[in-house]
């Protein structure tokens, strides 16, 4: 089975349309305003449109008021919404869209037991805890703790690059993998050559 790519944090068109090139299945736009991958609503309007066809677009969101993701789907044509905070389930549901939810792992967890909290999510997403920061922290976690049997779409992200994805899949057999830092040149500047090996290792295990 072909394991999904999302490039995430994308704040160019250059970047998005790299990423599309290089086979990437989804790109991921950050509406959260202290991130230093943040997009306005416009620009990300704008980095849709640039997009070819068959490319899923993720709207990013973390613990944001309800009408804030409403006043973003009204400006962009977005696909898939994932949350990145504390958002319960009923939270997750109300925009009539597919979702991902995420969890940052910390030790200890049950994951099937936490995945279970979101069953209508589309997929749930692994992530690194590092406190006081939601996301993208480009640290990697203990792959060990993520359960074998799941009946859950794992999306694998947390500082994934090309030296370590290939051997990620293999090890965990995600649904998908999601990666930002370890494509970046710069935070929200994407490097198209390292986009490009990073989809190149996934697509070859
Ligand atoms: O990228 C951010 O700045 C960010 C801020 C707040 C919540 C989530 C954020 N990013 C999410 C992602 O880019 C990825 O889903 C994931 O965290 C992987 O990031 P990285 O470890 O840099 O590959």
């Amino acid at each position: 089975m072909a394991t999904r790519v999302k490039i995430c944090g994308i704040t160019r068109v250059e970047d998005a349309r790299a990423a599309a090139a290089a086979g990437a299945d989804a790109i991921g736009l950050v509406f959260y305003a202290p991130s230093p991958r943040a997009v306005e609503p416009a620009r990300a309007a704008e980095i849709v449109r640039a997009l070819p066809p068959f490319v899923t677009t993720v709207g990013l969101f973390v613990d944001a008021p309800a009408e804030q993701v409403r006043a973003v789907l009204e400006q962009v044509p977005l696909d898939v919404l994932q949350f990145h905070g504390d958002e319960p389930e009923p939270y997750c549901l109300q925009f009539g869209r597919p979702y991902l939810k995420a969890i940052r792992v910390r030790a200890g967890d049950d994951l099937n037991a936490l995945a279970g909290q979101w069953p209508s999510a589309s997929g749930i997403l692994l992530d690194s805890f590092k406190p006081g920061v939601p996301g993208g922290t480009g640290l990697t976690f203990d792959w060990s703790m993520i359960p074998s049997e799941r009946s859950w779409s794992l999306v694998l992200a947390g500082g994934l690059d090309a030296s370590n994805v290939a051997e990620a899949v293999s090890r965990v057999k995600p649904w998908a993998v999601d990666v930002s830092g370890g494509v970046e040149a710069a935070k929200g500047i994407k490097d198209a050559n390292k986009i490009n090996a990073f989809v190149h290792e996934v697509k070859r295990v």
